[in-house]
């Protein structure tokens, strides 16, 4: 049995495919597969490993049937036609749960970052612009006691607000689809409509998948309905936001400012406005890139194409949005 990998792949779940005697070659350039190399490798694999944002549509799918196994090497899975995947039988999987905690430290991370300014204060430094004297220049604001408002509280949204709770004493409102009892109880978090998630947050944290429903949620209308001091933080996908939107209701003080691993589009341009606001924080969608989290994820990843191989269960199997 051979995988094919779109990136290179962390070790720890490279060394667990190879001790079953599976051979993995992995794409070990910079640029991205096209959708064509991508199809004319797969061809000649039994599984893909896929660590890149490559489609994988109808068209792709169509053309490699045959895979026993298309294994992401995330959690979020926009980028698959799962529809399609189901109907022409090629099984697909994803690593929930062992990103959690980075992803949200990640969010964490940006939430504080805005709220002092912190890349904007680093930038001071660089343009030799210490400035200490100043009593009310370049002043952020506290978290402690603050209203953290969590779209989509899932598993990520779960370790974030655990965070804020642990940390800030932070209390948690939060909009989903149906509840999150495990929050209700251990962090007192409370269900609220979506238009008071938006009115009351001071601190918004999106964690929904990127669907047809979530798409573009965050326009001129959201932000307007959001309080002048919130921070909007995404960690989630960028097309959840409208960047555009977004850039004007900072500029305009309709909410503070902002927090984002995902932009829209990526990579985001060097010469985006947001890069240089003093109350946004933006990073390159690094959000579960530690050492340990991407190892974990390799090996859950090479452990749905062991099952795969050997006719198994496949333990994260996705049959749905
Ligand atoms: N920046 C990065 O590097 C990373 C980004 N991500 C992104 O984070 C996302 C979340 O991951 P994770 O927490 O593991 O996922 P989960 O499935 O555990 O959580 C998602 C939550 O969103 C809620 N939800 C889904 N649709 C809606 C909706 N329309 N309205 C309101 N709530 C909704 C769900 O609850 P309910 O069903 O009750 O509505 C669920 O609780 C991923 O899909 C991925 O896109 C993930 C990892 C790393
Ligand atoms: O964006 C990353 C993911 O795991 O999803």
């Amino acid at each position: 049995m051979k995988v094919f990998a779109t990136r290179v792949i962390p070790p720890n779940g490279l060394e667990l495919l190879e001790r079953a005697g599976i051979s993995v070659t992995q794409w070990t350039e910079k640029r991205a597969l096209s959708a064509e190399e991508l199809i004319a490798h797969c061809r000649q694999y039994d599984a893909l490993l896929l660590a890149s944002d490559n489609p994988i549509d109808r068209p792709f799918l169509e053309q490699c049937r045959h895979l026993k196994v298309v294994a992401l090497l995330s959690v979020g899975y926009n980028h698959v036609d799962v529809a399609a995947a189901n109907e022409l039988g090629v099984p697909v999987t994803n690593t929930p749960g062992v990103l959690s905690a980075a992803t949200a430290d990640t969010a964490f991370l940006l939430m504080l970052s805005a709220a002092r300014k912190a890349f904007y204060q680093h930038k001071r430094i660089l343009r030799g612009d210490w400035n200490f004297s100043e009593p009310t220049a370049n002043l952020g604001m506290d978290l402690e006691g603050k209203t953290l408002g969590i779209w989509g509280l899932g598993n990520i949204g779960y370790v974030m607000a655990h965070r804020c709770v642990s940390a800030f004493n932070m209390k948690v409102i939060y909009h989903n689809r149906g509840h999150n009892e495990a929050a209700e109880k251990k962090l007192g978090a409370v269900k609220v409509s979506f238009d008071e998630l938006l009115a009351q947050s001071d601190v918004l944290s999106v964690h929904t998948a990127l669907t047809p429903e979530t798409a573009d949620t965050f326009d001129m209308a959201a932000f307007k309905r959001m309080k002048p001091s919130a921070i909007f933080i995404n960690t989630a996908r960028g097309a959840i936001h409208n960047e555009p939107d977004l850039t004007a209701a900072i500029e305009q003080g309709i909410i503070w400012g902002a927090g984002l691993d995902v932009t829209n589009p990526e990579p985001m341009h060097p010469d985006n406005p947001l890069l240089n606001m003093p109350t946004v924080a933006v990073l390159p969608h690094i959000g579960s890139a530690t050492v340990e989290t991407r190892n974990a994820m390799s090996v859950m990843a090479a452990k749905n194409i062991l099952a795969a191989f050997n006719g198994q269960p496949l333990p994260n199997q996705v049959t749905s949005l």
